[in-house]
């Protein structure tokens, strides 16, 4: 079990720089263990500014950030790969930061690569590898030990369709085991996460507790029956189309 807290924005405000606008203002809100949160807001509306001082990456210029967890899992929406390591180096060495050494570290770093089909990238240097390929190393590296925060910054882009469907198998792993989840998403794709809270960003200003889409009087409900190795595609499809997906359900045998 994960040692989880609960992350309060505390009239967080912030700007990149002395002169420049405030990218966010006065933000109070709280995220609570077990608790996936999607941040949902236009391009530049200040969703990636408020994961980064969620995960610590940045300081709040007024206000603080309260109670983070020991372990934040951080995946920024473009893994910085212009580094000169390989997959297996890089990940070693951010295991052994997170205090991991030895057969621990081994068997952490195999169990992730074999999940997200990295196997075949070991080897290679961070700067030779697909946009694809460095976000999956990006996502290992966040969860080689359980967060009490994983913060995931559009952890969709890039990925194929399989390591695309993980990601909701990821964040219900870590809720499950107490860890509050942050994750923003501008394409809608959050369907797929269910039981999470919604806080939209717009024009610098954090609105929590946003309602989940109702069906308007004159639409049509269909329910489809899609492929589980498809469904991430088809969500994205119909989303781009400009249709709203209410639910996902997953049948069990
Ligand atoms: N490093 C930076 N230096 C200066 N301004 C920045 C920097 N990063 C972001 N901004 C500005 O801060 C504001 C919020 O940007 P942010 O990246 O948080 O938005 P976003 O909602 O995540 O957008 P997107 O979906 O395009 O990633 C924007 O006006 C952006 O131009």
């Amino acid at each position: 079990m994960c040692k989880a807290a609960r992350v309060r924005f505390d009239q967080t405000w912030f700007r990149y720089a002395r002169r420049a606008g405030w990218a966010l203002t006065e933000v109070n809100a709280t995220v609570d263990p077990g608790a996936t949160v999607v941040v949902l807001g236009r391009n530049g509306a200040g969703k990636s500014t408020l994961l980064q001082l969620a995960a610590g990456v940045l300081e709040p210029v007024r206000g603080a950030v309260l109670d983070r967890p020991p372990v934040v899992g951080w995946v920024p929406e473009r893994f910085p790969a212009d580094q000169p390591f390989t997959t297996e180096q890089y990940l070693t060495a951010m295991a052994a930061l997170r205090g991991l050494r030895g057969s621990r570290s081994r068997s952490e770093i195999d169990q992730w690569v074999e999940r997200l089909g990295l196997g075949e990238h070991r080897h290679l240097r961070l700067g030779a590898l697909s946009k694809g390929t460095a976000q999956k190393v990006g996502l290992a590296q966040a969860l080689l030990v359980p967060p009490g925060l994983l913060v995931l910054d559009e952890p969709w882009e890039g990925l194929d369709s399989a390591a695309r469907t993980l990601v909701p198998q990821i964040v219900a792993e870590v809720t499950r085991a107490g860890g509050a989840v942050l994750i923003s998403d501008h394409r809608g794709e959050i369907a797929s996460l269910p039981g999470a809270i919604r806080w939209s960003v717009q024009n610098g200003t954090v609105v929590t507790g946003v309602p989940a889409p109702e069906p308007a009087p004159e639409d049509v409900i269909l329910e489809l029956a899609v492929a589980r190795a498809e469904a991430d595609q088809v969500m994205a499809r119909l989303s781009a189309e400009g249709h709203r997906i209410l639910r996902v359900r997953e049948e069990r045998a």
